[in-house]
Parts: C-alpha cells; sequence; structure tokens
C-alpha cells in the first residue's frame, strides 16, 4: 500500500540548527501514529516540516508518493489537513462558519463558502457530534468543543492524512477521551491516515498502530507503542521513573502507564 505521508532520512531544523537527524516513517490509510517527545524535543519542528511551512535540511518528505517540495500549497492541502491546537481567543465566528472555511483549498480563488460547503460543514459537525454547536460562536465554546470544531474544519478539507498537534492538550479528562474516541474513528471508520503529536504515553497505547518517540536529535520507531513504551524509555526522554502494566477494563487487558512520583 502507498503511504498517504512519508519521511524518508529527514532532518529537520531552523536555519542551519538541526533539530533532528535520519527521521524516516511511512503512514497509511486507516492508521493512526502518535508522535511523543519531551519539550524542545523538535515535535513542531517536525510537524511544520511535513506541511512545508519550513524546509528539510535533508532528505525528503512524500504526500501520497509526490515528493513534498514539488507540490503547490492548494496540492498540499488537497492532501494533508492541519488541526492546530484549539488556543482560546480568536474572533466570535460561529462554528459553522469556522468549519466551512476548512472548504478555501477547495474553492476557486477568492471564492466564499457557498450552500455546498456550508452542507459539508454541517454534515462534519454532525458526524463529530456536534451539530447542535453550529451557530454558536466559536469564542463562547469549551476547548473541548473548540477542539473537534478544528477537527471538523479540517475533514471539510477532503484530505486522506490528517495532522494534529497535541489536540488534547488543555482539556478535561472526559474531552481527552471525546477527541481521542473521534481520532480514531477517523482512522479506523473514515480511513484516514493520522499523525498527532501527544505528551501523553497513554493516549498513545490507547488510540495508535505505532508510536515514535523524538529526543536528544533522534528518533524512535514507529513501532508498536507497547514495544516504544518502556520504562527505561521514558527514563531517558523524560528522567522519570515510570510503570507499564496491562489493566482489565470491561474492553478487554490493556497497557497502561503511570509515572511514579517518588514520596518527600
Ligand atoms: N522558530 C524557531 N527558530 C529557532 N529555533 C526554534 C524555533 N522554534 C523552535 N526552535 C527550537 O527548536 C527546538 C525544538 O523545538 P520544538 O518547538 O520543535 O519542540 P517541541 O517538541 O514541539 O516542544 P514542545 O513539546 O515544548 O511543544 C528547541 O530547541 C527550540 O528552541
Amino acid at each position: 500500500m502507498t503511504a498517504l505521508l512519508a519521511a524518508q532520512g529527514l532532518s529537520v531544523g531552523h536555519g542551519k540548527r538541526v533539530v533532528a537527524a535520519g527521521l524516516s516513517f511511512a503512514l497509511e490509510a486507516g492508521q493512526v501514529l502518535c508522535l511523543l517527545g519531551p519539550n524542545g524535543g523538535g515535535k513542531t519542528t517536525l510537524l511544520r516540516t511535513l506541511l512545508g511551512l519550513i524546509p528539510p535540511l535533508a532528505g525528503e518528505v512524500r504526500l501520497e508518493a509526490a515528493p513534498l517540495a514539488s507540490l503547490s500549497r492548494r496540492e498540499v492541502a488537497h492532501r494533508l489537513a492541519y488541526v492546530p491546537q484549539a488556543a482560546p481567543g480568536g474572533f466570535a465566528y460561529a462554528a459553522r462558519e469556522v468549519v466551512a472555511m476548512g472548504r478555501a483549498a477547495r474553492l476557486p480563488l477568492l471564492a466564499a463558502p457557498g450552500a455546498r460547503d456550508h452542507a459539508l460543514a454541517e454534515a462534519a459537525l454532525d458526524r463529530l457530534g456536534i451539530a447542535h454547536l453550529a451557530h454558536r460562536p466559536v469564542t463562547e465554546l469549551s476547548g473541548g468543543e473548540r477542539q473537534l470544531v478544528l477537527i471538523a474544519r479540517a475533514l471539510v478539507q477532503d484530505a486522506r492524512c490528517l495532522v494534529l498537534d497535541e489536540p488534547t492538550a488543555s482539556l478535561d479528562f472526559g474531552n481527552q477521551a471525546l477527541v481521542l474516541r473521534e481520532v480514531r474513528a477517523l482512522a479506523v471508520r473514515d480511513g484516514l491516515a493520522v499523525l498527532m503529536t501527544t505528551h501523553h504515553p497513554d493516549h498513545a497505547l490507547l488510540v495508535a498502530d505505532a508510536a515514535m518517540l523524538l529526543h536528544g536529535g533522534a528518533m524512535t520507531g514507529p513501532m508498536p507503542p507497547a514495544d516504544l513504551i518502556t520504562p527505561p524509555r521514558l527514563r531517558a526522554a523524560y528522567g522519570v521513573d515510570a510503570v507499564v502494566g496491562a489493566l482489565a477494563t470491561p474492553q478487554g487487558e490493556r497497557l497502561v502507564c503511570a509515572p511514579l512520583v517518588a514520596p518527600p
């Protein structure tokens, strides 16, 4: 199967400064790939390189087999949709307007979204279970609701690959579970290729088919999350002792990861 998003021998960085080198992975339709790593490890730098916002310092990114460097911004947007973190603030547009803006790459230059685009926006809101928010200003939504609106905006872009930057950041426990369930569904039900960054090894264990760890200028993986997320690797990357163990759940046994905090 052709990878929808792939990197080969990629070096990423800023100016001449290499942040990480020798990065390779391939992401196929229907898969969730999680990118883990400590603060400053280079996750955002890698994402920005994959989106074509900063040039690779070496190696190559391919989108649906085409070299990223050969694609226009519009061609990139047809293949890959980006979901940023749902920061508060911004303009008080209605959720359906924000989602319809995701159609921009599919419209003629400078054209405003039309009736069909708004219908697609409402279908995407419905698909994510937030149709009731369509007319609410996004500035009045909770963090979790805003994150789902941004995912809906990416969906109407109609790209086969979705890249999410810490989609559970600043969400409460319930909203984290809600967003993770949708991320998994987008891969399994809709066949999208999903790359997401996260600070939670547990989230990779929960939803990812494969995970990779960016730390110290190099990447470990991709490999099955259960193979990647081990106490020695977590200690090396995050400087913390942790346990990883199986927990019986109503859906069967699953691995969970918990940090150990030394008693004071
Ligand atoms: N615009 C920039 N110019 C120069 N250096 C940068 C720039 N942005 C980030 N860096 C540096 O690149 C390195 C990697 O940063 P990056 O933001 O990619 O890490 P990250 O893994 O996303 O971190 P976090 O988890 O804190 O978001 C850091 O040393 C950072 O200081």
